[in-house]
């Protein structure tokens, strides 16, 4: 038998067909990522959904949502580890093992604050409270009406590639005159906690009032979606105090399981509207990630991205302008980036913009599913349901973190990122970094912005005292290069933790 089974191998190799071993694997990985990629919702064949969301709510302790079961936890957590060991390795964090929300609530009134213990747990903590800004403009919804929709809370899904501006964006929501209580909701990484806080908290003593909830288990647009509809059943309870939603979704999301949630799930009809859904858009690079796309479907979800978009919030501009020989200003190719990007979504409103600077009037409160854009919604809804998982994801492109504990030499860390970013030493294509920085002889945190060869390090508060001081950097690059950053880290860094599992 033995000698058959080599034999077998060995014509199988001579043909060019894979190894039998290989291929059992291969299956049983299609087997397990079409699993964890199943939609809740048809969820409904192999478990009882009510019994499901019993389950979740039996296993979510009151005071909040920390540790809340997923359907890996639930289901297939144990079968998981034993069966596929390699499963980790294999598909590292983009696959989104330890995924995290954050919940922030902003300029919730004192008045509103008094005791009330009779309300349901409260999915974020709120204190050190501004007094609500009284508004001065249509903004400002009214709750007390009778009109069901007014009655509700929108919800704005804010998506975009990976460095396109979407937390610029939240920071200039947050920050804007518009009188609005708003939650924010951030979809990240595990190994990223921290690092998208500290780009979105701008400075020291920000008003910003913030928990954080860790949801483990699968990527938001793939395997959480539940614990997206959870986290939202949780704030809407609160509607009295957040008069809206922002979702910031990570640069990997597809935007149609997230929309297809926030119209269709049951539980939260009525209570929630998806208002709209807005694409940062970064005219750099836009072009060559659409171009690859179509080229060889890498980047869908750029793409995608701009189909789902009520609003193209075509960001970056000012890297788009050219100084012409007479030394004016010009904004050369962008009138046709524009084109293209209606060619894509020929519905959606496309506004130009430097650091996502737009009149919130076109961002909140849109209503944006008139008659128009429902039907566009609903039939991207259709059409990807029938689209296969493998097209939603670019699945060449990897996350790393790297963690330093020991405070690093600035001057070193810029020459390691010139190294990489402009040298293009290894000739590496890096679409993102991003990281927060403990700087030798510093008392503030840093934050090390970088997308492709356009880079920033700059101090943005001064670390809490409770606070780890840490270095924690993460990469989207092409999983090939991951042995090539170890090797950089050694020689420039002093030391590192490199928490691939
Ligand atoms: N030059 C220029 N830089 C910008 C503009 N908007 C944002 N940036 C910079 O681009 C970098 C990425 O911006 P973010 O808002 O963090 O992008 P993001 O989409 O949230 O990034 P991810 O969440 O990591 O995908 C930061 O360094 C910003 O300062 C702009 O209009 N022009």
């Amino acid at each position: 038998m033995l000698v058959i089974g080599h034999l077998k191998e060995h014509i199988r190799e001579k043909v060019g067909v894979a190894p039998t071993e290989d291929k059992i694997r291969e299956s049983c990985l299609r087997w397990f990522g079409h699993i964890k990629r199943q939609p809740f919702d048809d969820l409904n064949s192999t478990l009882n959904k009510t019994k499901w969301r019993k389950k979740i709510h039996a296993a979510t302790p009151r005071s909040g949502i920390k540790n809340t079961p997923t359907p890996g936890d639930v289901n297939y957590s144990k079968w998981q580890c034993s069966s596929i060991p390699y499963l980790s390795v294999d598909n590292f964090k983009r696959d989104n093992i330890y995924h995290s929300i954050i919940f922030k609530v902003l300029q919730v009134s004192e008045s509103s604050m008094e005791d009330d213990d009779e309300s349901p747990p409260l999915a974020v903590r709120i204190d050190e409270l501004p007094e609500p800004i009284q508004l001065e403009s249509s903004l400002c919804s009214d709750t007390s009406g009778g009109n069901k929709e007014e009655a509700t809370v929108g919800v704005t899904v804010i998506t975009g590639y990976l460095g396109a501006g979407k937390s610029t964006l939240i920071n200039n929501i947050i920050n804007g005159q518009h009188g609005k209580r708003i939650a924010v909701i951030l979809n990240e990484f595990g190994e990223e906690i921290g690092v998208e806080r500290a780009m979105i908290n701008e400075g020291d003593g920000g008003a910003l009032v913030e928990e954080w909830v860790e949801l483990a288990n699968g990527c938001v647009c793939c395997t959480v979606k539940h614990s997206l509809v959870q986290a939202l059943e949780q704030l809407v309870q609160r509607k009295d105090r957040i008069d809206h939603i922002l979702l910031e979704t990570t640069g990997l999301a597809d935007p149609a399981p997230l929309a297809s949630v926030l119209w269709l799930d049951d539980q939260l009809e009525s209570a929630v509207r998806l208002d709209s859904i807005i694409t940062v858009v970064d005219a750099k690079n836009i072009r060559l990630q659409l171009q690859e796309y179509r080229d060889s479907a890498s980047f869908p979800e750029a793409f995608l991205q701009i189909a789902f978009a009520d609003v193209v919030i075509l960001n970056k501009v000012d890297l788009f302008v050219l100084e012409n020989k007479g030394g004016d200003l010009i904004t050369d190719g962008l009138e046709d980036l524009q084109k293209e990007i209606l060619s894509i979504n020929s519905i959606a409103s496309v506004f130009q913009a430097v650091r996502c600077q737009i009149d919130l009037h076109e961002i909140l409160d849109r209503k944006a599913y008139g008659a128009n854009h429902l039907a566009h919604l609903e039939a991207l809804l259709e059409d990807s349901k029938t689209a296969p998982v493998s097209s939603r994801h670019d699945y060449s492109v990897r996350t790393l973190c790297i963690y330093e504990e020991l405070p690093v030499d600035l001057n070193k860390v810029r020459l390691w990122l010139e190294d990489l970013l402009w040298e293009k030493k290894f000739h590496m294509d890096m679409y993102r970094c991003k990281g927060v920085l403990n700087v030798h002889d510093s008392n503030q945190l840093h934050t090390l912005q970088a997308v492709r060869e356009i880079y920033e390090v700059v101090p943005a508060r001064q670390w809490h005292e409770t606070e780890q001081k840490m270095n924690k950097i993460i990469f989207n690059l092409e999983m090939y290069y991951l042995i090539i950053i170890i090797k950089i880290d050694i020689n420039k860094i002093k030391s590192y933790k490199f928490l691939n599992p």
